[in-house]
């Protein structure tokens, strides 16, 4: 590898498996590296950029961290990531290291891939690619179809030309990995974990390493560094639509879908989580995150549901001057009825 390159780490995983948590981590030592951060979401909110830019860390401060909003990263290379990198690579004081979480819906293929552009491939590389994996859900069978419900769907609507998207992107995202992380090894006992492991390596044709973590608890000296050069390897990482589309059809994210709803302040905060238990169970909301205005409390709860597991906590005060509100972002397969959703969680303010 051409030392001269600044080495950038590309991390991804489905949605909610812990890539957020463990860049917090990561930053809050960071072996004394300058870091860049790049951060892409899917839905409206921003909420990974609002957390990162909050952990307030001396090597990447809120000036090193950019949010590229339009969009899934692989499908705006061209407009947004080569710009976005462009004037990154333009500043006086370069990064000694950039960060990239994709949305977790992402694929990581193109995204690697434009390192071969041009302009870019002789100023970066890709050190690695790194795939944070949620253990528990991969245990619960999230990523595991049922193949006779995917079948039924494709013969009630012909247009669908692949199995379950959320499988396909689970190997996706594995196929293009360095570097994997079997994370939230605390919901787990050693044999369910193993099972995770055997599991995640049966999805994959390549071998690279595993290794376990819990709240993303993974040294800098093991993220960073890896010195792989993964652009020029793409062609043995292709993503199921690569394989099937030689053409170069464009994928696209039509599977998905995200908004956004408001309310207004949340008295009981316990009552509140348990009733959207309720609702994302029902609804089979995929990811649910954001921020509750709980009446009288000086802080910002903090709300991240992953499936119906469900974290809350108050993670800082609002700001004076800051519109106090509630604001969530809910993610969910295209099929997902928004306007029961909408008025399932409206109703409970
Ligand atoms: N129990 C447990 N929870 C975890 C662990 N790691 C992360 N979480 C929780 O999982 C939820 C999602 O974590 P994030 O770091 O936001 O996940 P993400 O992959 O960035 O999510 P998206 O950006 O939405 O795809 C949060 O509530 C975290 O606190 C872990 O090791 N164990």
């Amino acid at each position: 590898m051409n030392q001269q390159k600044i080495p950038a780490t590309v991390i991804t995983g489905f949605l909610g498996a812990g890539k957020t948590t463990m860049i917090r981590n990561l930053l809050s030592n960071t072996n004394g590296k300058k870091i860049a951060l790049i951060i892409n979401e899917f839905g409206d909110l921003g909420v990974d950029g609002e957390v990162l830019k909050g952990c307030g860390a001396e090597n990447c401060t809120e000036d090193d961290i950019i949010e590229l909003t339009n969009g899934c990263i692989c499908c705006t290379v061209a407009d947004d990531f080569i710009p976005t990198m462009t004037k990154l690579l333009e500043r006086e004081q370069r990064p000694d290291h950039i960060v990239i979480e994709t949305s977790g819906l992402a694929l990581p293929q193109p995204l690697v891939a434009a390192f071969n552009w041009p302009d870019i491939r002789t100023q970066v590389t890709v050190d690695g690619v790194v795939t944070v994996v949620d253990s528990a859900a991969v245990a619960a069978g999230r990523f595991a179809d049922d193949h006779d419900a995917v079948e039924a769907r494709r013969v009630e609507d012909e247009s669908l030309d692949h199995e379950s998207p959320i499988e396909e992107l689970f190997e996706d995202q594995l196929t293009c990995a360095d570097l994997i992380v079997l994370n939230k090894t605390d919901l787990l006992d050693t044999a369910g974990l193993g099972r995770v492991r055997d599991e995640v390596a049966s999805r994959i044709a390549r071998k690279p390493v595993m290794i376990e973590a819990r709240n993303g608890e993974v040294p800098a000296s093991v993220l960073l560094g890896l010195g792989v050069g993964t652009e020029g390897d793409i062609v043995n990482r292709k993503s199921h639509h690569e394989l099937e589309h030689e053409d170069g059809v464009p994928h696209d994210h039509d599977e998905f879908d995200s908004f956004v709803v408001e309310l207004g302040p949340v008295a009981d905060p316990a009552a509140f989580v348990d009733a959207l238990k309720g609702i994302i169970g029902e609804h089979d909301v995929l990811r649910l995150k954001g921020f509750v205005d709980v009446p009288g409390k000086p802080m910002r709860l903090q709300l991240q549901a992953v499936g119906s597991r469900i974290d809350h906590y108050f993670d800082r005060a609002w700001v004076p001057g800051e519109a106090r509100g509630t604001r969530l972002v809910v993610i969910g397969l295209h099929e997902m009825d928004e306007a029961a959703v909408r008025k399932a969680i409206e109703a409970l303010a």
